[in-house]
């Protein structure tokens, strides 16, 4: 496959306030081909959250290396995005305005980044709400928001970190299916960092599962299911339960439970 993401042998430590060293990656080696969507799942700590900013260029790997179209990626690049949990929104702003932001960095001229957020806007279904203020959303429209503004830039790859983490069951499985038609409608690449075993299956084309901290590759699993899925397919249940027990296993190796 032609990877348009290659992490190879990335290690990452950090050290605590009380001068600990915490081994948060080791050595984790993927690759991600054009158009993937990519669910990385793994026990809470074991540096799912490390790898991804580790991607997006906001965090410096110790060892190993991370390439976009085999190109070094050692600090931001515009071609790729990122979706945070937390509404990272800005509150003074509109709707509108917010997704703007991004475009305001890249220098576009003011009828453009409107006209380009109005796109964005209309592609997750908030072209109402333009000039509404955050505080005016639920939490659901304001992560619309937040994907409309990373995606105003046209990154080639979308990075994800537990984008409907904050959200209501009903709401977060409405926002799974929004995020399906964007992803076919835009082609890009998405890697999604999620707690939910779930959602993974739900969204993912491969489900990478990780290892308690240091976090390593343990498994990359081919999903191989069509869209829509369909939960009560027994083959969805019996892949749900199989990531299950490999994250139960790794809990309990660690010795955390
Ligand atoms: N800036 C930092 N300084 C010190 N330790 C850090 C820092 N960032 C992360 N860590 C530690 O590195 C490890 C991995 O953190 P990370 O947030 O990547 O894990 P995660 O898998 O995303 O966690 P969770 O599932 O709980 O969101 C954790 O033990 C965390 O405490």
């Amino acid at each position: 496959m032609n990877h348009i993401v290659h992490i190879d042998e990335v290690s990452k430590s950090f050290v605590t306030e009380r001068g600990l060293a915490v081994a948060a990656l080791e050595k984790a080696s993927l690759g991600i081909g054009r158009g993937e969507f990519v669910c990385i799942v793994g026990p809470s700590g074991c540096g799912k959250s490390t790898l991804l900013r580790i991607i997006s260029g906001l965090e410096r790997a110790d060892g190993g290396q991370t390439t976009y179209n085999d190109r070094p990626l050692d600090r931001p690049h515009r071609d790729v995005g990122m979706v945070f949990q937390e509404y990272s929104v800005l509150p003074w702003r509109t709707v509108r305005d917010n997704v703007c932001l991004g475009l305001e960095f890249l220098e576009e001229k003011k009828a453009a980044r409107i006209e380009l957020a109005m796109h964005y806007l209309g592609l997750v279904g908030m072209t109402r709400f333009a000039e509404a203020f955050p505080y005016e959303l639920s939490g659901g429209m304001r992560q619309r928001v937040a994907i409309a503004r990373a995606l105003a830039t046209d990154p080639q790859v979308l990075l994800m970190d537990e984008p409907f983490g904050a959200l209501d069951a009903h709401t977060r499985i409405l926002m799974q299916k929004e995020l399906l038609r964007i992803w076919r409608e835009t082609r890009k690449t998405v890697i999604l960092v999620t707690h939910s075993v779930d959602e993974a299956v739900y969204l993912a084309d491969r489900i990478v599962v990780m290892t308690s901290r240091p976090g390593r590759i343990r498994e990359v699993i081919d999903v191989g299911l069509g869209h829509p899925r369909d939960r009560s397919n027994p083959e969805y249940a019996r892949l749900t339960a199989r990531i299950l027990d490999m994250l139960e296993e790794e809990v309990v190796a660690a010795g955390e439970f």
